[in-house]
């Protein structure tokens, strides 16, 4: 396992363009196992999960070519090998990521079954998978758990369109859903549909294979099946949960940053949560410019209670970037509560921030209370587990703005969503060290 070694307290600046987006990159992926035919895919991120997915596919029997351009592939999934279903290598691959489970769809829907290991991905609560199965049975879909093998099936001769009431607007689920029905029988009507940037670049894509959605980018998605899929050419959107990760540290580390061809329209609530904590964003163009703030000042709700900041399902704020809040919220001035709604593990990181000398009071798993130092007590460097992607990025943020020299261990699960961010943190000036 390697860890990080950063000297801390230094000022970066410069600019910095986001990766492509690692959550639309999973989805993407999968989607390529729907047509026989070339599907070419540009600025696909370099980090582990994505890799691992990419993996997933070769060992399916894909054709995997890489182009010149970087991040630039050509993927023909003409002869799947479903055999490697069976095998312990899918096994163990698939259930070393979240976004392997968005293979399931596609693969039931071209080739009538498929099967998939507990999947992985973050440790950050409970993550029920049974928006999926129960969307897939709609569909027409035979669903049997082997609870001693820890494994989910599915098969069908053809599924069969179908109006989806989903019990929760799940991301991955829905992707999967989608992918499922652009190939059955008939109309599905996905209602309650998670709508995430992520999704409306999946939707997007598949029309442009063929398929007929209508609704993308709303909670209710209308699905006119068709037979056949045909290929095309996609580019990922930069990824809004590092843009947010980037606004982060440009304020808590007092650093004048300039973050590159954000797609400020695709960004939702992002910048504006952050301007909530007072921090200043300047849109120039399709970039984002954070001067250097000695100061912020969190917001009040308008009858000056304390604010809140808690996640939702899009166009809510995604919980993906709370972690990053919190953080950067220590040294703000002024309070406020973050609620991390969807997920009950993920707040716990709080306790290394404390270490650091952060005033944080875990109110529950769900809700932290953060009170800013306004600087005048600086972070303390120490070492400390990364032990979840954001919560990484958030503490590796900490170590950055504090005092004195941190080493976060584990930083495989920073490497699963951010690509050579030690590189590029350098590259702005950071003392960060990769070391084994
Ligand atoms: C690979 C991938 O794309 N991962 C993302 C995906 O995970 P993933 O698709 O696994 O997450 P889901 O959207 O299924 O659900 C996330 C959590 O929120 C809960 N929930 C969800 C919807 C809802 O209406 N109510 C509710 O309580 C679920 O029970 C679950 O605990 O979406 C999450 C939510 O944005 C992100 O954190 C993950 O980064
Ligand atoms: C929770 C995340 O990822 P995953 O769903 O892949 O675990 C994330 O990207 O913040």
């Amino acid at each position: 396992m390697s860890a990080f070694k950063i000297e801390g307290g230094h000022k970066l600046g410069g600019e910095i363009t986001p990766q492509g987006a690692k959550n639309e990159a999973l989805q993407i992926l999968s989607a390529v196992l729907l047509t026989s035919e070339p599907v070419t895919i540009h600025n696909i991120p370099n980090i582990r999960d994505v890799n691992k997915q990419i993996e997933l596919l070769r060992d399916f029997g894909v054709k995997v070519e890489q182009l010149e351009e970087a991040g630039a592939f050509r993927f023909t999934a003409s002869d799947v090998d479903l055999n490697f279903l069976e095998t312990e290598t899918f096994r163990t691959k698939a259930s070393s990521l979240r976004g392997s489970i968005m293979m399931i769809g596609p693969l039931l829907a071209r080739f009538g079954k498929a099967q998939m290991p507990q999947p992985g991905g973050d440790k950050i609560g409970r993550r029920r998978l049974d928006t999926h199965f129960i969307g897939l049975k709609k569909l027409g879909a035979n669903f049997v758990f082997n609870e001693e093998k820890h494994r989910y099936y599915v098969d069908a001769d053809r599924l069969e369109g179908q109006y989806i009431l989903l019990d929760e607007a799940s991301v991955t689920g829905t992707a999967n859903l989608v992918m499922a029905a652009v190939l059955a029988k008939g109309t599905t009507t996905i209602y309650n549909a998670a709508c995430e940037p992520y999704l409306q670049q999946l939707c997007k894509m598949l029309n442009r294979m063929g398929a007929n959605i209508q609704g993308v980018g709303s909670n209710l998605l209308t699905i006119e099946g068709v037979e056949v899929l045909g290929g095309t050419t996609h580019t990922m959107l930069p990824d809004m949960i590092e843009i947010g990760s980037f606004i982060g540290l440009a304020a808590m580390t007092k650093s004048e940053i300039t973050i590159k061809n954000v797609r400020v329209d695709m960004l939702g609530l992002i910048p504006d949560t952050f301007r909530k904590l007072g921090i200043k964003i300047e849109q120039r163009g399709d970039d984002l410019f954070i001067p250097a703030q000695e100061h912020y000042e969190i917001e009040t709700f308008i009858d000056g209670s304390i604010l809140t900041v808690a996640d939702a399902i899009w166009p809510g704020f995604t919980p993906d970037l709370l972690s990053i809040l919190l953080v950067v919220a220590t040294q703000a001035k002024g309070t406020i509560l973050i609620h991390q709604k969807m997920f009950e593990s993920r707040l716990f990181f709080t306790d290394k921030l404390i270490d650091m000398g952060a005033q944080i009071i875990l109110c529950d798993p769900h809700r932290a209370t953060v009170i800013g130092l306004d600087r005048k007590y600086p972070l303390r460097g120490i070492r400390m587990t990364s032990p979840d992607i954001r919560a990484g990025v958030s503490l590796l943020i900490a170590a950055l703005s504090a005092n004195g020299t941190s080493v976060i261990d584990n930083v495989e699960q920073i490497d699963r969503g951010y690509q050579y961010i030690d590189d590029r943190l350098r590259a702005l000036g950071a003392k960060i060290e990769r070391i084994e």
